[in-house]
């Protein structure tokens, strides 16, 4: 089954060329995308969708979210927005109510999470455990993750328990609790903050996850200048997040692991991914992330929503990419790459086509994930120009129209 979707005014493949086309048509083939060229010499297919003048994206790729959690922090953010600081310690409200929430409303809650950004535009996401924090409800947490997500995250390194000794608590993260979620996760993450985990714990905690065949992340440098950046580094972790307060000597260790990247033909040693938040930037009055800085110095960036009740309870990435354009200086065209590209390299789901099967996501080009993101609206200017419109006008997820 074939589906020709042709009178696109703009398609912007963000594939390895940059191109963006005009009077543009793309074919799908069952979840793969067969074909894309000048809508004027499109081959035939079983179906024909006409999109009027539309804008073609590719959908987003949220590479940080943390989906799994019950309870509201309503509370919390009216006393940030009244003056007080966001503090690691708010993620011991959500433990307790994710705690005491069943199996199947932990899971309805989640899968309702999952649709709100599908048809906001997402096709591909993340998530991360986080607010179980003992064996139990983390690996509760890692399942019912890994049947709403297309990848798990783990995250026991979240926060310390109250009254918990914090060296015991790492190695509880590190033995009995590392290998009751393995089966449900692919990556491990750590809070490497004050407040959180030192440098010292969370390396422990990374290197075992390592060990334990997982792929690495940071949660770093959110609060303050802080050791999360270098430990990504030395660690060739896959992606640092939040990045906010930054030494000139951490763009630069950045910049350095992207040095035998060829971003030409997307091969060669992958680096270390800067993922901005800004919607976490804004909800916790943290200066937003130095993406241009990054950009500039050849740090590969993404851009992600981060939805949780605590710093960012929004999955739009519309907002993230609108934020990144007009208050972080990207161009339209940077800031859907890093939402859509960039948080496929983050997630190491950016190569992959008819040859192996693993199909690439992110980006729009022959033997790709078909997931795309049709925008009532001719360019995707329109997504900083319109920003806060509901400019979602259809939404293809692995072949299948989602909305
Ligand atoms: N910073 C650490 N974790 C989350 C927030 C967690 C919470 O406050 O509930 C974040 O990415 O911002
Ligand atoms: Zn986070």
């Amino acid at each position: 089954m074939s589906t020709l979707i042709t009178n696109i005014a703009e398609l912007m493949t963000q594939d390895l060329e940059h191109r963006v086309l005009k009077d543009a048509a793309v074919v799908i083939e069952g979840e793969r995308i067969a074909w894309i060229g000048a809508a004027a010499d499109a081959p035939a297919a079983d179906d024909v969708v006409d999109m009027g003048g539309r804008a073609v994206l590719p959908g987003w790729v949220d590479s940080h979210t943390h989906l799994l959690f019950a309870g509201d922090r309503t509370a919390e953010f009216e006393a940030r927005m009244a003056g007080e600081s966001y503090a690691a310690g708010g993620i011991a409200v959500t433990m307790n109510a994710t705690r005491g929430t069943s199996d199947f409303d932990l899971t309805r809650l989640a899968l309702g999470r999952v649709d709100e950004a599908v048809s906001q535009g997402t096709t591909y996401l993340e998530t991360k455990t986080g607010y179980g924090l003992d064996v139990e409800h983390e690996t509760r947490s890692a399942r019912i993750a890994s049947t709403v997500a297309d990848q798990v995250t783990y995250l026991g390194a979240h926060l310390v328990p109250a009254g918990q000794d914090p060296e015991e608590y790492t190695s509880l993260v590190c033995g009995p609790m590392l290998a009751a979620v393995r089966p449900f996760v692919q990556w491990a993450d750590v809070f490497c903050e004050e407040g959180a985990f030192t440098a010292e714990q969370s390396r422990r905690v990374l290197l075992a996850c390592r060990d334990a065949g997982l792929g690495l992340r940071v949660h770093g440098n959110q609060l303050g200048e802080g050791p999360g950046v270098q430990l990504a580094v030395e660690l060739d972790a896959a992606s640092v997040d939040h990045v906010n307060y930054l030494a000139a000597g951490d763009v630069d260790a950045l910049a350095g692991t992207w040095t035998g990247w060829d971003a030409g033909t997307g091969t060669g040693s992958r680096g270390t991914v800067a993922t901005c938040l800004p919607a976490c930037d804004l909800s916790t009055r943290q200066p937003l992330a130095p993406a241009r800085a990054l950009l500039d110095a050849g740090v590969q960036v993404a851009l992600a929503s981060n939805c949780n009740p605590g710093t960012s309870y929004t999955s739009s990435m519309a907002f993230c990419v609108a934020t990144a354009v007009l208050q972080m200086r990207l161009s339209v065209h940077e800031a859907v790459r890093a939402a859509t590209y960039g948080g496929a390299l983050a997630l190491h789901k950016d190569t992959g086509n008819d040859a192996d099967g693993e199909r690439a996501v992110g980006s729009i080009a022959v033997g790709h994930r078909a997931d795309l993101h049709v925008l009532n609206a001719p360019s995707a200017t329109h997504l900083a120009y319109r920003p806060g419109m509901p400019l979602t006008y259809a939404v293809w997820r692995a072949g299948k129209q989602a909305r």
